[in-house]
């Protein structure tokens, strides 16, 4: 039988994985839903996402777009959800456990689920009744907009089911895009969501003026963060050093694509949170997953200095030059 494969969410990361499913040459359908009208009747007259990465051409048939989540739901039996963690309660709001009944649910988000303070696996798994077996984590270090370029990129797919993980994997691989299966579905999540606070942090610190050397400092402390956190919440021999976690840091922390590291940066030159949101179209998932984990971090009591230096600038007002300093004092 074809795969039926549903993208949820019509951003860069969205519109690049539409990309590799277009051009990874096993057969299937792929549907498409965004919450835009405009941007649909765009793509379907033009073949291009006018807001996300409008160099790429998308070449899936026109009635597969659709503002009708329910109607693209139903089509398909992978949904990939792709919407920013903040606005995907908000997303799925009118769809209920029986709608995605026997499908195969697919994150590509990179966050925590505000006021749940769950990460997308365990939401989809309490809320909407998923069986674990059923939910694949995409995750790896890859920028959407080195997709466009067709630069190649390594993405890990994280299930407890690595059969599926196999299966789905062989479904984005394409000339630039390679794959890696692991079943270490809540530290992968995790880590992807940790690595953009830290990416905030280290953008923070290019604004403030720290250099390169301090930089790397902060970074080789912010593996040794995840990995206490990981470790505390999912205890499994894992190595940290893989792409997924390791790799998945640098790239955040150090790429002039990231949104993480971008607002970071504006915050550390002076930005307000809202000024820095308002100059930035897309998102920084770490502003709203720094919230989270200071919750989160209350029941495990991780020592996290990064994080909490991150939370204290974004959303206690601290200064970033004196958290910064202070930061300094904790770090080897
Ligand atoms: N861009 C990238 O390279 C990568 C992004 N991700 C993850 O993918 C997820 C989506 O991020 P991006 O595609 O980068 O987003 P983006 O920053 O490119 O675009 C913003 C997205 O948020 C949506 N949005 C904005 N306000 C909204 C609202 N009120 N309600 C519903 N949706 C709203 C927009 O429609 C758009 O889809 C995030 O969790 C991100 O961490 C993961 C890997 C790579
Ligand atoms: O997850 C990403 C790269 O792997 C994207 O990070 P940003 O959201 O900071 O751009």
């Amino acid at each position: 039988m074809i795969p039926k494969v549903a993208m949820i969410g019509g951003g860069s990361w969205a519109t690049a994985i539409i990309k590799m499913l277009s051009d990874n040459f096993s057969a299937k359908e792929i549907y498409w839903w965004m919450r835009n009208a405009e941007a649909i009747t765009h793509i379907q007259k033009y073949k291009h996402n006018p807001n996300y990465l409008s160099s790429v051409e998308v070449r899936i048939p026109e009635d597969n777009i659709s503002d009708d989540i329910a109607g693209i739901i139903k089509k398909a039996d992978y949904i990939i959800l792709n919407v920013p963690a903040a606005f995907l309660k908000e997303t799925l709001s009118t769809i209920t456990p029986e709608q995605l009944k026997g499908k195969k649910i697919v994150s590509a988000i990179k966050g925590i689920v505000p006021d749940e303070n769950q990460i997308i696996g365990e939401f989809l798994h309490l809320k909407y009744n998923i069986p674990l077996d059923d939910i694949l984590v995409i995750s790896g270090p890859c920028h959407a907009e080195e997709v466009a370029l067709e630069k190649l990129s390594y993405l890990t797919i994280a299930s407890v089911n690595v059969g599926l993980a196999g299966f789905f994997a062989n479904l984005l691989s394409t000339r630039y895009i390679k794959t890696n299966v692991s079943d270490d579905i809540f530290g992968t999540e995790y880590a992807a969501v940790l690595k953009n606070i830290y990416a905030i942090a280290s953008g923070i610190c290019h604004g403030v003026g720290y250099g390169d050397n301090f930089q790397a400092v902060l970074i080789s402390n912010a593996i040794r963060e995840i990995k206490r956190f990981v470790d505390a919440v999912h205890p499994i021999t894992r190595d940290i050093k893989e792409s997924a976690y390791l790799g998945d840091l640098l790239v955040t922390a150090y790429s002039q694509f990231s949104r993480n590291r971008t607002f970071g940066n504006m915050i550390g030159k002076g930005y307000t949170v809202k000024s820095a949101q308002l100059e930035m179209n897309m998102i920084a998932e770490g502003y709203y997953a720094v919230s989270c984990m200071h919750h989160i971090n209350k029941k495990y009591k991780v020592d996290m200095p990064i994080s909490r230096a991150v939370y204290a600038i974004l959303y206690e007002k601290h200064s970033p030059h004196i958290e910064m300093r202070l930061l300094t004092e904790q770090l080897n």
